[in-house]
């Protein structure tokens, strides 16, 4: 994921955003699927999303993951908090309405990491935040997930009026897999963020990670010209 697009290069494909599982009991084990994943075609970048365990735990887990998706040049993503995304050598951190505002979060990552923001399905707070450096807005949830009592429903024209009308890229999150991704993907998403739809992918991790790089690359801008 590059920070900071100057403008929407119009050869870029939608890119797949990875987000953990929000417990990992064996930070080891899951490495060995992570890594399964990761070679299983393009990930941007991975989201280390932890609900409900301690900084330590948040600590464990990073010094475990981080190595296998940055030697796979993904960048990874910490969810909630600034300042563990420093500590633990992160790429960026991702921030919700109720976590850290943009401003403190920059101030704390420093100009050079990412910083993504949650703007459920609102245009305002998206403009907000793309105005505010954001280097990506994201939008959700699109479909029903078990993964987060997700506050808003996003529809699908909210994604293509953003791609169109912005330069930040935009993320489509919730409830996303290989059987429903393709309508975000054609409204011109930048990015869309996965959690169960690749974890909990009947065929395993790698054959989603595959099936979503095909279905973007389908849609690629390159494809579509010829
Ligand atoms: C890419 C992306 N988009 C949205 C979220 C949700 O963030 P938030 O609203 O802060 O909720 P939690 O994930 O913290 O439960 C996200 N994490 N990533
Ligand atoms: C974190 C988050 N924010 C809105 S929906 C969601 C859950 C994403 O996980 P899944 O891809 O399993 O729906
Ligand atoms: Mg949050």
């Amino acid at each position: 994921m590059t920070a900071r697009k100057s403008a929407r290069n119009p050869e870029d494909r939608c890119r797949l955003y990875l987000i953990t599982p929000p417990r990992l009991d064996d930070p080891a084990a899951f490495a060995e699927t992570l890594a399964a994943a990761l070679d299983g075609g393009d990930v941007a970048c991975l989201q280390l999303r932890l609900k409900d365990v301690d900084d330590d735990t948040v600590r464990r887990v990073a010094e475990v993951l981080v190595p296998v998706a940055q030697a796979r040049d993904v960048a990874v993503i910490m969810n909630d908090r600034p300042d563990l995304a420093v500590e633990t050598g992160c790429d960026g951190v991702h921030v919700g309405q109720e976590d850290s505002p943009l401003d403190a979060a920059r101030r704390i990552v420093g100009p050079d990491r990412i910083v993504g923001v949650t703007c459920h399905d609102s245009r305002h707070l998206a403009m907000e935040a793309g105005e505010g450096g954001a280097d990506y807005v994201a939008f959700g949830a699109f479909f029903p997930t078990d993964t987060k009592e997700a506050k808003t429903r996003a529809e699908v024209d909210l994604l293509q009026w953003w791609a169109q009308a912005m330069i930040v890229p935009v993320v489509a999150i919730g409830g996303i897999g290989p059987d429903n991704a393709r309508p975000l993907i054609e409204a011109g998403a930048d990015f869309l963020a996965v959690s169960a739809g690749v974890w909990a992918w009947p065929d395993g991790p790698r054959d989603a990670v595959t099936r979503l790089n095909a279905l973007m690359e389908e849609h690629s801008p390159e494809r579509e010209k010829v």
